[in-house]
């Protein structure tokens, strides 16, 4: 894993929740984080930067920035990224500046990246909520791979077989949720981020409470 510097956020550092989704390729994240926002507009989704090419109808700046290897170089040498990883041969990164900026202004972000990232995010934000999508079985993630048809055969393999050590990483993260049946899924994904919100508010107002009868300001 790529060396990093930096250092932790204190808990209430920042008003914005940060939840992080994992998953191997072909679980379905992107399809459930794209069903959440539909119902859910105040969670906000992190464009990452990539070395890999755009596939599909990808757009720059939309799914992701795509960028040449030396830009990537770049960003890393200038500490830019408050995580980044190889995943699939390519390199992927959150970018620093973006993130810090929309959770201090009390914007909930949500981050699809890879469990190495999302292990690196826990990190610096020890408030991040970690969740993983697991999909029902081999044969159905290899099923989703087959059926979206974006991949060639060989970079479905190496998926499937990253796969294998992406799901050994599912017992550091908060939550685990089966995307067996996608409605199902979509509830409890759901449930997470209103439970969070909840928890969270309670916090910071019980706090205010604790700061209010001391007779000071709340800091942000
Ligand atoms: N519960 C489900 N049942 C059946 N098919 C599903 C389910 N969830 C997602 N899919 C399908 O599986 C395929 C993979 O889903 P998706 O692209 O969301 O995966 P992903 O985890 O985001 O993958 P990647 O990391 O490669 O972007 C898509 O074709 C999607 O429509
Ligand atoms: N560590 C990071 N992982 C990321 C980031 N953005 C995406 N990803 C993960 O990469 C794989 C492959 O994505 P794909 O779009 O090429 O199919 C997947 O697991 C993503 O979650 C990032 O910024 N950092």
């Amino acid at each position: 894993m790529p060396m990093r510097n930096q250092t932790a956020h204190k808990s209430m550092d920042y008003p914005g929740n940060l939840f992080v989704v994992s998953a191997p390729s072909g679980a379905g994240k992107s399809s459930l984080v794209r069903a959440l926002r539909e119902f859910d507009a105040r969670v906000s989704p992190s464009v990452s930067h990539t070395t890999r090419a755009p596939r599909g109808q990808e757009k720059h700046g939309r799914e992701y920035y795509f960028v040449s290897d030396q830009e990537f170089d770049t960003m890393v040498s200038n500490n830019a990224f408050v995580e980044w990883a190889n995943v699939h041969s390519r390199r992927y990164g959150t970018a620093k500046k973006a993130l810090e900026e929309r959770i201090q202004v009390g914007t909930d972000v949500l981050l699809e990246i890879d469990y190495q990232g999302a292990l690196q995010v826990k990190e610096a934000f020890p408030n991040a909520v970690l969740i993983f999508i697991l999909p029902p079985s081999w044969d159905e993630l290899r099923a989703r791979l087959e059926n979206r048809g974006e991949d060639a055969p060989e970079v479905i393999e190496l998926r499937l077989t990253n796969a294998a050590e992406e799901m050994a990483q599912v017992a550091k993260f908060d939550f685990v949720i089966i995307n067996e049946l996608f409605e199902s899924a979509l509830f409890d994904l759901k449930t997470i981020i209103h439970a969070q919100r909840l928890k969270y508010a309670a916090q910071r107002s019980r706090r205010a409470e604790t700061f209010e009868s001391l007779n000071i300001s709340v800091p942000n």
